[in-house]
């Protein structure tokens, strides 16, 4: 059984190391025939913009497209949510193209810029958490896409107070959608639609690999009879010592 990564740019590389600690093959696709050999696929986070111009140049757009249509598992981290979502708001000039399929309205950079990311800690949903471990995860937000609205068949796993993000941005120049006077606004950071999953947040950056374990879950040939893969978080300090600030500068 292999997952299919996305590898045209962005963090890739630990999406597939996440897989190999669950002991799970993951490999890298870059060209619309590789998506044949994969039965499910990890698009991650990086700059969307950068990603698009690089699909296109590859032709990796109708397969994609064809991909999610299938049914086929599909998981979005950041860059690859904005890929999945129907719309994207706070795009560059002439925009940029989407796969689509979830039926959703993505601001690209609603935490605002590269300087403004931030870590948290946010309640696990039930679904994700169902094998145990602590009651809440690690969120790494790194000039992250917020979800502003979602669609009838769209499950909202994790959503995050604005007033939690204004504290831990203290000097922040947040750019909101809108100004609110309520402190308990939520945006929505995690859902899934389906065979698609998508976070605004990048859990292939932290030891914890519950959403990792949650998304094999979706996939039919592994599926729920394969607890044995369902391990709890990661305690390897070195990894988890390890900041956003070790992690590439995304552009
Ligand atoms: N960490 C990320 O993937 C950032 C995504 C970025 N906001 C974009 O537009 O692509």
């Amino acid at each position: 059984m292999v997952v299919g990564v996305l590898a045209l740019q962005g963090s890739f590389n630990e999406h597939i190391a996440a897989l190999k600690r669950l002991g799970v093959k993951g490999v890298e696709v870059r060209k619309p025939e590789q998506l044949q050999n994969v039965s499910s696929l990890i698009i991650p986070g990086g700059e969307s913009t950068t990603m698009a111009k690089l699909a296109e140049l590859h032709n990796l757009f109708p397969a994609l497209r064809e991909f999610v249509q299938l049914g086929k598992p599909v998981w979005g981290t950041c860059a690859g949510l904005i890929f999945l979502a129907n719309k994207a708001t706070g795009q560059k000039t002439g925009g940029q193209e989407l796969i689509g399929g979830l039926d959703c309205t993505v601001h690209r950079n609603f935490f605002g810029s590269q300087i403004q990311s931030f870590e948290t800690e946010l309640p696990i949903p039930q679904i994700v958490a169902k094998e145990g471990g602590p009651p809440s995860f690690r969120a790494v937000f790194i000039r992250a896409p917020a979800i502003l609205d979602v669609g009838p068949d769209v499950e909202v796993l994790a959503d995050i107070p604005l007033s939690a993000v204004e504290n831990i941005n203290s000097n922040n120049a947040i750019q909101k959608e809108e100004e609110s006077s309520e402190s308990e606004k939520k945006v929505i950071v995690a859902v899934k639609q389906g065979n698609l999953l998508a976070t605004a947040f990048h859990p292939e950056l932290t030891a914890d690999t519950r959403w990792h374990s949650y998304f094999l879950k979706m996939v039919p040939e592994i599926g729920e009879g394969t607890s044995a893969i369902i391990s709890t978080p990661t305690t390897d300090q070195s990894f988890i010592e390890r900041s956003i600030i070790d992690f590439p500068i995304y552009q």
